[in-house]
């Protein structure tokens, strides 16, 4: 099994005297958003989708809104926690896609600090992260946050298997611009370059 894919969807409602933080990114505005933890609606979002990405379940079967512990908490242990099940099922991230739903604040002035801030997190690169958003047009939900993520995953295994086809592709790429140059067989073995052996019993 190569690849996997995730979806996560979450919301919170705005409220006045709270910080605003969504992404990891402290962001200026009157108002934050409520919830049991810091409210990050969109670190949420991400969270369940690695999560439902490995069948590992969801945010509240890790961290249950009854436990006081995780009153007022920093949504990045969440993330990095289902982080943690995505290396332990063997995976590791392709890219993540998003949307932020709300009237305000303005997220595209912004998306280019939330994606890097959000890769940093997942520990990918900036390029891997989709940050869009749009306003709640027609849905009477002004007062309300709402971020949708998807994931795609890839097998580690797979993805190590497909280096080492680009290294055997690499050397055989390399062999033939020699030959173009000396004209004539070549051994890629003198340039002191192991061609990797490829099992394709290895991608079960
Ligand atoms: N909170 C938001 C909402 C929207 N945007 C940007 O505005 C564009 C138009 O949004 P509509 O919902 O009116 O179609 C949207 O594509 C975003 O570029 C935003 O930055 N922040
Ligand atoms: C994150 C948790 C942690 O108690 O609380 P909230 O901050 O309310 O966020 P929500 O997106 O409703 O997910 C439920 C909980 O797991």
């Amino acid at each position: 099994m190569g690849m996997r894919i995730g979806y996560g969807f979450d919301s919170h409602a705005f409220k006045a005297g709270v910080p605003l933080v969504i992404g990891g990114l402290p962001i200026e505005h009157p108002e934050g958003l409520a919830g049991h933890s810091d409210g990050d609606v969109l670190l949420h979002a991400i969270t369940d989708a690695l999560l439902g990405a490995v069948s590992a379940g969801d945010i509240g079967t890790f961290f249950p809104p009854s436990d006081p512990r995780w009153k007022g908490a920093d949504s990045r242990v969440f993330l990095k926690t289902a982080l943690e099940e995505v290396a332990v099922a063997g995976y590791k991230i392709v890219n993540v896609d998003t949307v932020l739903v709300m009237s305000k604040p303005k997220i595209v002035p912004i998306a280019g600090d939330m994606r890097e801030r959000v890769a940093e997190l997942l520990g990918v690169k900036p390029g891997d992260v989709g940050i869009k958003a749009k306003t709640p047009e027609g849905l009477n939900q002004d007062g309300v946050a709402v971020a949708h993520a998807t994931v795609l995953l890839e097998s580690v295994k797979l993805a190590d298997q497909t280096g080492r086809m680009a290294a055997v592709a690499d050397v055989d790429e390399i062999d033939q611009v020699v030959k173009g140059l000396v004209g004539g067989a070549h051994d890629v073995s003198a340039l002191g370059r192991k061609r990797p052996t490829f099992n394709p019993d290895d991608l079960t």
